[in-house]
């Protein structure tokens, strides 16, 4: 009998909650910008956190990257604080501003981010293929254009398989092509079971996945 009942009890698989934001409040110089902000994003998900300029889209962002930490609350990456190795490991982020180096070129800036997180050098060039980069690999990082540049981010914030991607606006200032090099590379990461973060005004018409969850920011 109680061999019938293990071999009947398969639990499921344990979602892995890739981003946590508990109670959180975000202050600046007495302006608040999050009141006891909650938010749980469950491996593979994607969630996309929509609202006006200046509602905290880009503060919620730099707290789940450790770039700011909360005045009160608390936020886990995986599990663990986004300013600790292991957190650091366990995101991607691509903000407005640019993380590769301007003097390096494409394949220089990857291969130096493969050697700094002790990555896959395949997988990264894999990557560098799918979204398009694989013709631009001996120009410098400086010499590409906006929406080049943004691909390479993608490529740098992806390379050593995080499990949660974060990305400020990714649709601003791309055409078709960008938009859909974009999106090939976010389904592929998202199948694989990489949650994805993003933020987007309200409006913007794009979306990642049909049936993400959006998250209003007054
Ligand atoms: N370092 C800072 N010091 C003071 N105030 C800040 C700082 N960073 C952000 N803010 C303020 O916090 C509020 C939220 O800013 P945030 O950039 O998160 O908004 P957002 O929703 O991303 O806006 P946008 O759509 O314009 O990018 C704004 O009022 C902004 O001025």
């Amino acid at each position: 009998m109680i061999t019938l009942i293990f071999t009947l009890y398969r639990p499921g698989k344990q979602l892995l909650e890739t981003l946590v934001f508990k109670g959180v409040w975000k202050v600046y110089s007495n302006k608040v910008v999050l009141k006891d902000f909650n938010l749980i994003v469950f491996e593979g998900e994607v969630v996309r956190l929509e609202g006006p300029n200046g509602s905290g889209k880009t503060t919620v962002l730099k707290l789940a990257s450790g770039i700011e930490r909360p005045t009160r609350g608390e936020v886990y990456v995986a599990g663990s604080r986004p300013w600790s190795p292991s957190g650091k490991r366990a995101f991607g982020v691509v903000m407005h501003g640019n993380m590769t180096y301007p003097e390096l070129t494409v394949r220089e800036n990857i291969e130096f981010f493969v050697k700094l997180y002790k990555a896959d050098k395949d997988y990264a060039f894999e990557l560098a293929n799918k979204i398009g980069l694989d013709d631009k690999l001996d120009q410098r990082a400086s010499e590409l254009s906006f929406g080049w540049r943004k691909r390479l981010e993608m490529v740098r914030a992806l390379l050593h398989k995080p499990k949660l991607l974060l990305l400020d606006e990714p649709f601003v200032g791309l055409d078709k092509r960008g938009l859909e090099d974009i999106m090939t590379i976010l389904k592929s990461v998202n199948e694989e079971g990489v949650s994805i973060v993003y933020t987007a005004p309200t409006g913007v018409p794009y979306s990642v996945r049909p049936d993400e969850r959006v998250v209003s920011l007054a």
